[in-house]
């Protein structure tokens, strides 16, 4: 039976964001330099608030500047995006991020396309996914940025290990499979319409599940020492009733098989946050023209 390690994003994450701290107190002290962060909120759903709280929270204790926009549920898209135009002027603000999901008479796409993909430190902007595919410099999605930082401090070499992403979204599937390809795995993306979905994933060395289905991944799925990065955060009902959290890899069977697994939660949601963090003081770098 293999020792399966456990990837501590939590642990990793609180080291990224001392770093950043150290980073944007040297910008302020040597720049005059305080990167700004605008989180704007829509609605008000019981998670995306707790969310944003941290997000709050963790700005200010990286020594940011965190400026929170709150909006009734009944905002017209004409508003947000009016919203989104004045934070793109707005010279004190380097990094712009909506929360989504936005209520469904807002069209998210258009939002996201307003934002000025300097300041898109989600990377959700058409701009910046382009810039990933093409090799440029943008700013890159935050979850998946989180999951390669994981994955090159405990899953070297990269290059030439076979990758398989289950998941095909804009926001975490996509953009992995391209940051994976960049660090020269061999790429395979899987999803819900993969012919044979257990046996592609036997194949991967290393293994991003992504799909946002509680324990869709068994451990009989898994390549024995595989290293496993689970992004699901799935809330669900035990059997007694309690609520609690699952990713989207059935964590108890993966121990013994896997070479290394992250669990949920404390593993990829913390590096998510920090990443955001660290988007943000790229991002304040670049428009201040200073080099990072
Ligand atoms: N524009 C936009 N950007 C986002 O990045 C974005 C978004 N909208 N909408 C919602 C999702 C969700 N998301 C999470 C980030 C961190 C944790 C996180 O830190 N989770 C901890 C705590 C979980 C808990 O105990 O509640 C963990 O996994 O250990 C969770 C969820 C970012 N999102």
């Amino acid at each position: 039976m293999m020792d399966t390690r456990w990837i501590d994003g939590k642990a990793f994450a609180a080291r990224m964001r001392a770093e950043i701290a150290a980073e944007a107190a040297d910008l302020r002290a040597r720049h005059g330099l305080e990167p700004g962060l605008a989180v704007v909120l829509v609605g008000d759903d019981p998670a995306s608030r707790i969310y944003v709280r941290n997000k709050v929270q963790q700005t200010t204790e990286a020594g940011m500047r965190s400026l929170e926009h709150r909006l009734p549920a009944e905002t017209t898209e004409a508003e947000l995006v009016a919203l989104v135009e004045a934070l793109n002027r707005d010279r004190a603000v380097h990094g712009i991020l909506v929360q989504l999901p936005l209520p469904r008479h807002i069209d998210s796409a258009r939002i996201l396309a307003t934002i000025a993909p300097e300041k898109d430190v989600d990377g959700f902007h058409v701009v910046n996914a382009g810039r990933l595919a093409v090799g440029l410099d943008g700013l890159v999605p935050c979850t998946p940025l989180g999951c390669l930082l994981l994955l090159k401090a405990f899953a070297p070499p990269l290059a030439g290990a076979r990758a398989v992403v289950v998941g095909r979204s804009n926001i975490v599937g996509k953009p992995m499979a391209q940051l994976l390809l960049r660090e020269s795995c061999t790429v395979t993306i899987a999803h819900s319409r993969t012919r044979d979905l257990p046996e592609e994933c036997r194949r991967a060395d290393i293994l991003v599940a992504a799909v946002g289905q509680p324990e869709l991944v068994r451990g009989d799925w898994l390549k024995p020492g595989a290293i496993v990065i689970d992004v699901g955060i799935n809330r669900v009902t035990d059997a007694e009733g309690k609520a609690r959290i699952v990713g989207d890899v059935a964590f108890k069977e993966a121990l013994g098989v896997a070479g290394a697994i992250t669990p949920v939660p404390g593993g990829v949601g913390p590096m998510t946050i920090a990443c955001l963090l660290r988007n943000t003081l790229t991002a304040a770098r670049r428009q201040a023209g200073i080099a990072g």
